[in-house]
């Protein structure tokens, strides 16, 4: 049965697919996930659904498990099955703790990545950095959103320094998050069918201006935290909003407490990487040995301080974390050493980094 209406509805949510499944499957979009289950959104509502006893194989790459963001075909019943995973436009992850070093996708086929930061006292350039090096790699495009402007004297001067610091094309928008008017710019990344993310620290603004995106709706939209025991206004978790603008935000608990833990990749710092390869000495730390490139390209200019002194500060929170994980994967082995000792990647922790 070719449903136009059905069609159209995915298609709010962020399908892209062409065909629908036949024999009573359905499409649907994952929007949470429990230890009890899945929340699927069909672009009408929310239901929950269980995944087929193949994705709860032993051994099968966690990654190839439903996500949130996925597109997933469905089978009726009660409650219903997830069958498949369709194949996704991008990944949003992050190395994470397991059996070994593998792969944990936070969120699938999202377009947006919208890094919001305050102008005010709490603006941070390296942090800004530190959330980019996690959508590298994504295929998702990262925009730089800039809240409170009218908190400051120095907008200009801070958007300049992060100009001169990001990489070159990185969107940097300057919005205050209570006025219609200037969020209007970011319909561009959130236009109909565009899936967005919405990641920053806390207070930093991001029910502010998703309440601003959704205007009048916001009231009217599904899914609102029925009670708040502390019996005051504050986030209400709702897992897929879809915008007026045609495109939709996907707010998951997972993406809101994102923390930078130095399990980022540093594909963003690639250049550095690179850079530190033509030192002469294969061993160089980058001080006052002979030859160094790094310090050639310091002294040229053509590396900032500040970037490099990030890149340290995120290689070593990398290389603390790792330790830590490798002590806590000895402990769960019961005390037998690791079969890869640290610093020593085999190739699958490679792609895991
Ligand atoms: N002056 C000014 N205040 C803003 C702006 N955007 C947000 N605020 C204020 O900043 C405070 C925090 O905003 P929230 O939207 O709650 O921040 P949040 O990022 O959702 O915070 P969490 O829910 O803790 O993650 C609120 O008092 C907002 O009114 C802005 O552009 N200008
Ligand atoms: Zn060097």
């Amino acid at each position: 049965m070719i449903d136009t209406q059905t069609i159209e509805r995915l298609r709010h949510i962020g399908w892209r697919g062409q065909v629908l499944p036949g024999d009573g499957r359905r499409i649907a979009r994952v929007v949470a996930q429990h230890r009890a289950g899945y929340e699927l959104h069909d672009g009408e509502q929310v239901f929950g659904a269980q995944p087929a006893g193949h994705f709860l194989k032993r051994g099968l790459d966690p990654a190839e498990r439903p996500a949130v963001g996925d597109f997933v075909e469905v089978e009726p019943g009660k409650p219903p099955h997830i069958l498949t995973v369709q194949s996704r436009r991008t990944v949003l992850s992050r190395a994470a703790a397991g059996e070994r070093y593998e792969r944990q996708v936070i969120a699938t086929n999202i377009d947006y990545v919208l890094v919001l930061t305050g102008l005010d006292g709490d603006f941070n350039p390296a942090r800004i950095e530190r959330y980019l090096s996690l959508v590298e790699g994504s295929g998702a495009q990262p925009v730089v959103v800039l809240s409170k402007p009218d908190r400051t004297d120095d907008v200009e001067h801070r958007i300049a320094e992060l100009k001169a610091r990001l990489p070159e094309g990185t969107p940097i928008h300057a919005i205050n998050g209570k006025d219609p008017v200037g969020a209007a710019i970011l319909a561009a990344y959130l236009k109909p069918g565009d899936s967005a993310v919405l990641v920053g620290s806390s207070g930093a603004g991001k029910s502010t201006l998703t309440n601003t995106l959704l205007g009048s709706q916001h009231m009217a939209t599904g899914d609102v935290r029925s009670h708040d025991s502390r019996g005051r206004h504050t986030t209400t978790y709702r897992a897929l909003l879809q915008l007026p603008s045609g495109g939709c935000l996907i707010d998951t608990p997972g993406m809101r407490e994102l923390k930078l833990t130095g399990e980022e990749n540093l594909d963003l710092f690639a250049d550095i990487e690179a850079l530190a390869e033509n030192c002469r000495f294969a061993d160089c730390g980058h001080g006052s040995e002979p030859g160094c490139a790094v310090q050639e390209a310091l002294h040229d200019g053509e590396l900032t301080p500040d970037r490099w002194r990030n890149y340290l500060k995120l290689r070593d929170e990398r290389e603390e974390q790792a330790t830590m994980l490798e002590s806590r994967l000895r402990r769960q082995r019961g005390g037998r050493p690791a079969t890869k000792p640290h610093g020593q990647r085999g190739s699958r922790e490679k792609e895991g980094w």
